[in-house]
C-alpha cells in the first residue's frame, strides 16, 4: 500500500492544484469559522470543483449540527466527513447514517489512555485520525491544526482496528520519522506547510509530500 498524505485547510484553487501536483491524495476544506482556514458553503462549493478526480475532498467540521450536514451533503458531497470535535460514539453513528458518507474521527492524544479510548468508536467509523491534544493552559488553541506533536511511540502500543491517519505537528522535517516510528501508511498536515496562519506554501507542501512518500517507498525496498 502506498503512503496516503493528506493537506488540510486548503482556501486557493492554485494550491489545490499545487497540491495535487505534487502527489496529495486527500485535500482538506475546514469549516471551523474560528480557523484561519474556514471557508463558507459557497467558497467550498466552488474550490470543489478545482479537486481533480481521484483526490478525496475531506470536509473537516466540529461538533456540526444536522443543518450543516445537510448543507454539506447537498452542496459539497465530501468524500470523506473528518470529525474533530467531542462527538460522541453515537454522534458519529448518527452522522454517518445521515449523510451516507465515510467518516473519520479525530482522536486527540497526550496519553496512551486517549489512544486505547479509540476503541469506542471503531464501530462506529471508517477511519480514525490521531492528533495531539492541546494543553489547558495554550491561549487561543483550535480543536486541532495547531502545530503540535504528540509522542508518536503512543500509538505502537496498540494498533488500532480500522484505517487511521497521523496528524499533528507533521512538518517536512519530521514526517518521515513519525511515519516510522507510529507505523503511519496515512499522514495529515496544515500548519507544518504554511508560511503564516491558514496561507499555505506551496514549496513546503512538495517537500512534506516528497518527504513522507519517499520514506515510504525507501522502507519497502528494504521489506
Ligand atoms: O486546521 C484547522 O484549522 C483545524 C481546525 C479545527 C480542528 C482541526 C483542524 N485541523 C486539523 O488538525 C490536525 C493537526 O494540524 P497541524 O498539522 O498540527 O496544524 C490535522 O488533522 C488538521 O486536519
Amino acid at each position: 500500500m502506498s503512503l496516503h498524505v493528506k493537506i488540510c485547510g486548503l482556501k486557493t484553487e492554485e494550491m489545490i492544484r499545487a497540491a495535487a501536483a505534487a502527489g496529495a491524495d486527500s485535500i482538506g476544506f475546514v469549516f471551523f469559522e474560528k480557523s484561519p482556514r474556514y471557508l463558507t458553503m459557497g467558497e467550498a462549493m466552488k474550490l470543489r470543483r478545482a479537486v481533480p478526480e481521484g483526490v478525496w475532498v475531506v470536509a473537516l467540521l466540529v461538533d456540526p449540527d444536522n443543518a450543516l450536514l445537510d448543507d454539506l451533503v447537498t452542496y459539497v458531497h465530501p468524500d470523506v466527513i473528518q470529525l474533530h470535535g467531542k462527538e460522541s460514539p453515537q454522534r458519529v453513528a448518527e452522522i454517518r447514517a445521515r449523510t451516507h458518507i465515510p467518516v473519520m474521527k479525530a482522536i486527540a492524544v497526550s496519553g496512551p489512555e486517549d489512544v486505547t479510548g479509540a476503541e469506542a468508536y471503531e464501530p462506529f467509523v471508517d477511519m480514525l485520525l490521531f492528533d495531539a491534544k492541546p494543553p489547558k493552559t495554550m491561549a487561543g488553541a483550535l480543536p486541532g491544526g495547531n502545530g503540535l506533536a504528540f509522542d508518536w511511540e503512543l500509538i505502537g502500543t496498540r494498533k488500532p482496528r480500522k484505517p487511521w491517519m497521523l496528524s499533528g505537528g507533521l512538518t517536512p522535517l519530521n514526517v518521515a520519522e513519525a511515519i516510522r516510528t507510529a507505523g503511519a501508511t496515512m499522514v495529515d498536515v496544515s500548519s507544518g506547510v504554511e508560511s503564516a496562519p491558514g496561507e499555505k506554501d506551496a514549496a513546503l507542501v512538495e517537500a512534506f509530500i516528497r518527504a513522507a512518500k519517499q520514506d515510504a517507498d525507501m522502507v519497502k525496498v528494504k521489506e
